[in-house]
């Protein structure tokens, strides 16, 4: 890995236009092809994109008991452990409608209602990822989302990978459809014959998929364009080169375009991570994978001292940042733009991609510094409530019918004031 003395202007921003333009033009195309021709449109690209020719485009099923037969017990009861610590997680963000009331009987408050129809998409061109899958129902769950129809697109034989289905299977989700890429992400916002529409999209996915959601955002809400995977390590002299080795490449290994960095004041701890990643790479089955993401947007950051790192992190704003450092909890606070947080040398990420409880949608590409992890506050939306009394109107008429007239809006006064002139009708 490239250990670079640091300068001021680190970033993880990637131009997220670049280079999209062709794909944007299939994109629309498919996604004009699914508004016009709905299922044999959404038939036909399952069929050339992913060479799957499909009897149906659900999952039934026989599928899923097959899909538990391929599994081993202790990966189901994996997936269970994990789907109990991420509700429990979840289950904590829930929040309430509330009311409150004045003495001249003024009421005001806020209602909080569930989206009614979701779509999930779960990747699974190169890897399945049953994870996700937990990541994104479990809160719409936990929101009291009305519907959620899951998406993946099937293999040439037409299947699902196993470990989606029992995923799926264990969260109670039971429309699964066949199909991945844009023509998923269209059938999801516009509909066909046999899928309804839905109000909200979620899920990562690769460029085809970001671009279709961004192309529907609109038609239906999303959650957000999640980008390739990043993580930074914050290390000082205590940490085990090892332990850094192993979670850069815990990250990389996920595609060519994620991102992996050390921040360090220690050149020493920089050059033993440096060969302790080419050593652990020697034996990896997806090293080719990471060493392309290393080489292309790897980097071992040197700083003047532990301050400065704390500025790099900030300036990053990385979806993850390690702290393996002395006294991690001290960095809590000073901390100030991250996805997700891991403090001290048993928190590996992957113990937060898969276990912990918290999720693992959180932004990329340097918005940490203005957007948060997946929440159940995702799936939920929020209404006001407002109610004046007779008394509450006459007392504040006037104030109000000032401020609509300085908007030249006499309609709006008028409004207020008729209610004042009781002989009027
Ligand atoms: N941030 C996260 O939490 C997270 C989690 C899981 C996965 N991911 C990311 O999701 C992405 C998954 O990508 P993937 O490719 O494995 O699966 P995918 O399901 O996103 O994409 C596969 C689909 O892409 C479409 N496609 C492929 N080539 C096409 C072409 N030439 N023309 C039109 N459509 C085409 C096909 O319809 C195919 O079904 C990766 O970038 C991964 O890192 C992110
Ligand atoms: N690290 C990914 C988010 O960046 C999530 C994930 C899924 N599976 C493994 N990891
Ligand atoms: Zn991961």
């Amino acid at each position: 890995m490239k250990i670079i003395q640091v300068d001021e202007h680190v970033s993880l921003r990637r131009d997220p236009d670049s280079g999209n333009e062709k794909i944007q033009a299939i994109v629309d195309e498919i996604i004009a092809d699914v508004r016009k021709d709905g299922d044999e449109a959404l038939r036909a690209y399952t069929e050339k994109l992913d060479g799957a020719a499909l009897d149906s485009l659900f999952v039934s099923e026989a599928e899923r008991a097959q899909a538990y037969e391929a599994m081993e017990t202790k990966t189901v009861e994996a997936i269970r452990q994990a789907i109990e610590n991420i509700r429990d997680f979840h289950e904590r963000q829930r929040s309430e409608s509330w009311m409150t009331t004045k003495e001249d009987g003024t009421i005001l408050g806020q209602q909080i209602t569930p989206l009614d129809a979701v779509g999930v998409y779960v990747p699974g061109g190169k890897a399945a990822y049953p994870s996700t899958i937990l990541m994104d129902v479990i809160p719409a769950q936990v929101a009291n989302v009305g519907r959620i129809v899951m998406t993946s697109p099937p293999d040439e034989s037409g299947r699902l990978h196993p470990a989606v289905l029992v995923a799926a299977s264990e969260l109670g989700v039971d429309m699964i459809l066949k199909a991945g890429g844009a023509q998923a992400i269209a059938t999801l916002a516009y509909g066909t014959a046999s899928v309804p529409p839905v109000d909200k999209i979620i899920g990562p996915g690769n460029s085809f998929v970001a671009l279709a959601k961004r192309a529907v955002f609109g038609q239906v809400d999303i959650d957000m364009i999640a980008g390739p995977s990043e993580i930074v390590v914050l290390a000082d002299d205590s940490a085990r080169p090892d332990y850094v080795a192993a979670d850069l490449l815990s990250q990389a290994e996920h595609e060519e375009r994620a991102t992996a960095i050390v921040v360090t004041p220690s050149t020493m701890l920089a050059e033993k991570v440096a060969a302790e990643v080419e050593r652990q790479l020697e034996d990896l089955p997806r090293a080719a994978i990471a060493r392309e993401a290393l080489d292309t947007f790897g980097a071992i950051y040197l700083t003047a001292d532990l301050y400065e790192a704390v500025d790099v992190v900030n300036s990053l704003a990385p979806e993850h940042v390690e702290v393996l450092c002395n006294e991690p909890f001290l960095y809590l606070g000073k901390i100030k733009h991250a996805g997700a947080i891991f403090l001290g040398e048993n928190s590996a990420e992957s113990v937060g991609d898969y276990f912990a409880g918290p999720n693992h949608v959180l932004p990329t590409n340097g918005t940490a510094r203005f957007s948060s992890p997946l929440t159940v506050d995702d799936f939920l939306k929020k209404s006001s409530i407002i109610h004046y009394s007779e008394e509450a109107l006459a007392e504040n008429s006037e104030m109000i019918a000032s401020l609509a007239r300085v908007e030249g809006f006499e309609a709006h006064a008028r409004a207020v004031e008729i209610r004042h002139k009781k002989d009027v009708r």
